[in-house]
């Protein structure tokens, strides 16, 4: 392929979103979210990129609203939906595009993403792609780092901790919530409610100690942060979980001090726009389940 050469500057075609008074406290340098270099300096891309996932800045006008960003995606998607509250809780602009499920990946998913072949994907307007969702959150605090809203807490240590109890969230507790709807055996569904519920105590603990009695694991009381994000975008398929096999997996009992954050979360302005309703998830799980051959009857 031909390399492609962007007309730069290409900051005019960020939007900010939503009521500046809301939860945004701060927005600077957004501009600096596209990094393809200085704007007399147009960017030469590498020949691997996809002529598709590169917007063509030429032909927009000034007053253009197209998102300058995209992610790759999904509506039901909780890594999606990670990316995209960190999106949103930076005010910026973005589109997702849709991807398709089942089996086939679209050619799109495997230029952007040919390492995983997964969503979400960030996609820079020069058609550069930024992939896993922690990543992605993380990029947007690097790409602006003199915005107020950050979304990692600026001490090195707290830093450490959002990353590690991150990590900890993907490892131990989504794969567990996965196996209640979607273990392969009775058996393996009983142990994973255990190991979400061992999970869930762990991280009663974590929020204890990161959110210093303030409403968010951020340590803010309006702002959520990575953490918070990292956490909170698997709401939704808790709370389907929970109503599917009429479980009680977070709760005023169980993990008070999450039951209070999950309610805080799931009001926020930013989780109302991207999470998706519980019902619509409850509908998908049992669309995997009978993809899967899962036979919860058992
Ligand atoms: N570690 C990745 C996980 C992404 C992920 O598992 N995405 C799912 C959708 S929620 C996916 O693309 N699944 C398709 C597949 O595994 O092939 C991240 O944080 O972005």
């Amino acid at each position: 392929m031909t390399p492609t050469r962007l007309a730069a500057p290409v900051s005019h075609s960020f939007k900010l979103l939503g009521d500046p008074a809301e939860e945004r406290p701060a927005r600077s340098a957004l501009s600096s979210l596209i990094s393809s270099g200085p704007a007399s300096q147009p960017a030469v891309l590498p020949a691997a990129i996809s002529d598709d996932l590169v917007i063509d800045t030429e032909t927009m006008t000034a007053g253009e609203t197209k998102a300058a960003l995209r992610v790759l995606g999904g509506e039901l998607s909780p890594f999606t939906a990670r990316a995209r509250l960190a999106l949103e809780l930076r005010g910026v602009a973005y589109e997702l595009l849709d991807e398709p499920l089942g089996p086939r990946k679209s050619d799109r998913l495997l230029a952007a993403n040919p390492v995983y072949g997964k969503i979400p994907v960030l996609l820079l307007p020069d058609g550069r792609a930024i992939c896993e969702s922690a990543v992605i959150v993380q990029y947007l605090d690097d790409a602006d780092s003199d915005c107020l809203l950050l979304l990692l807490p600026q001490d090195p240590y707290e830093r450490a901790m959002h990353r590690f109890w991150t990590v900890y969230i993907d490892d131990k507790f989504w794969p567990a919530l996965d196996a209640v709807s979607l273990g392969p055996t009775p058996a393996a569904r009983a142990q994973a409610v255990e190991d979400a519920r061992a999970a869930l105590r762990v991280l009663e603990g974590a929020f204890g100690d990161r959110s210093g009695g303030a409403a968010f694991f951020s340590g803010g009381d309006a702002a959520p942060g990575l953490l918070d994000l990292a956490l909170g975008c698997f709401l939704p398929a808790l709370r389907a979980c929970e109503r599917l096999h009429g479980l009680s997996l977070v709760d005023a009992s169980a993990t008070p001090l999450l039951d209070g954050w999950s309610r805080r979360f799931a009001a926020h302005p930013a989780a109302r726009r991207v999470l998706p309703d519980t019902d619509k998830v409850v509908e998908f799980t049992r669309f995997l389940q009978a993809k899967f051959g899962v036979d919860v009857s058992k």
